[in-house]
């Protein structure tokens, strides 16, 4: 048990954050905390400010606006009483190319007042067959594994990871994430960024997506999700235009189009939405049967974090200047 859950303080505080470049607002007043033992994800759209978040977590940046605080004190120009709790992988890792893996994992222990043992490092992030590898000889996925292992070895409280597993093969991927939710359940606080979204429902308590430097889903997945509401899709079918389908109380209809074929989706939000999805299919398969049309390919599920995701992100990819 870490010293934080002992305590039961906030580990990780984000107020109202806000974060320029010059004229720039890369974040626009952001919130959020981490509890020690909890993973925190922040996704994200390109550019939606997720660096420059945890930046100002480590102290590389100090806010242009609100507050942050690791286990209650100002992070910014790293102080002493903060170096020995908090670790990072960041997206470049600092490593020398000519060191040996296991030369580097030395260097990082020698950092720190009581380290991992050398073999037990190794282990933890499956390198010890690498360890008189040079580090340019390395993968890109091993050196994500030698980054996260040099991170852990001085047992933090406080862990950002930021997109820790790019670049990592599928099992590679798995692995790691069993030594994240190994770190978190010994009571780390963890705040990760990540692009795969089956990394944050994996490990995630609780979740944040931005988009241009502001939250804009906030919650446990279930919660995110449940936000979004129950969908229920089916290909529009020959001859039936949007204007033809049915109005259904309490769902919105949209049809999206997927490569060349043309979907019909009605979104059901709100109070009894399982109830009130189950009564839309019926609905629409009256309307169907009068018509003598087939549904093809009916499908009704709950939103994806993927659905909620591409809700948020929709447009990101504009070119607009902000
Ligand atoms: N040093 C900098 N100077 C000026 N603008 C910057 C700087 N660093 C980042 N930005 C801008 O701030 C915004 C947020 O960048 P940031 O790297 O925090 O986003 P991100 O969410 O981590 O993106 P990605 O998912 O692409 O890694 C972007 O528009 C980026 O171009």
């Amino acid at each position: 048990m870490s010293t934080g859950e002992r305590s039961g303080e906030t580990a990780i505080s984000v107020r109202d954050l806000r974060q320029a470049y010059g004229d720039f607002e890369a974040v626009r007043g952001i919130s959020f905390e981490v509890a020690p033992g909890e993973l925190f994800a922040l996704l994200g759209t390109n550019g939606a400010g997720k660096t420059t978040t945890i930046e100002t977590l480590e102290g590389f940046r100090r806010p242009t606006g609100g507050q942050v605080r690791v286990f209650g004190v100002d992070p910014y120009g790293q102080p002493a009483e903060l170096r020995e709790r908090v670790d990072a992988v960041l997206q470049h890792s600092g490593h020398f190319p000519e060191l040996t893996v296991a030369e580097t994992v030395d260097l990082a222990r020698d950092l720190n007042s009581d380290p991992m043992e050398l073999d037990e490092v190794l282990e933890l992030v499956g390198l010890t067959d690498k360890a008189g590898v040079p580090v340019r000889q390395l993968s890109g996925g091993q050196k994500r594994r030698l980054d996260l292992g040099t991170a852990l070895l001085s047992r933090p409280e406080v862990l950002f990871l930021d997109e820790p597993t790019t670049g990592m093969d599928p099992e590679a991927r798995r692995a790691t994430w069993e030594i994240i939710a190994a770190t978190v359940r010994a009571g780390t606080a963890v705040l990760l960024t990540t692009h795969y979204l089956e990394e944050a429902e994996r490990l995630a308590d609780r979740l944040a997506i931005m988009h241009r430097g502001e939250v804009r889903a906030a919650g446990t997945l279930h919660e995110v999700v449940a936000d979004r509401g129950d969908r229920i899709a089916f290909l529009l079918p020959d001859g039936v235009r949007s204007d033809d389908l049915p109005e259904l109380p309490g769902s919105a209809s949209e049809v999206e189009l997927n490569g060349d074929r043309a979907w019909a989706v009605y979104t059901v939000r709100g109070a009894d939405t399982e109830l009130r999805a189950h009564r839309a299919v019926e609905a629409l398969t009256d309307w169907s049967k009068a018509r003598g049309i087939g549904l093809a390919r009916l499908e009704m599920r709950p939103a994806s974090l993927e659905d909620v995701f591409l809700g948020i992100a929709d447009g990101a990819h504009d070119l607009v200047a902000d």
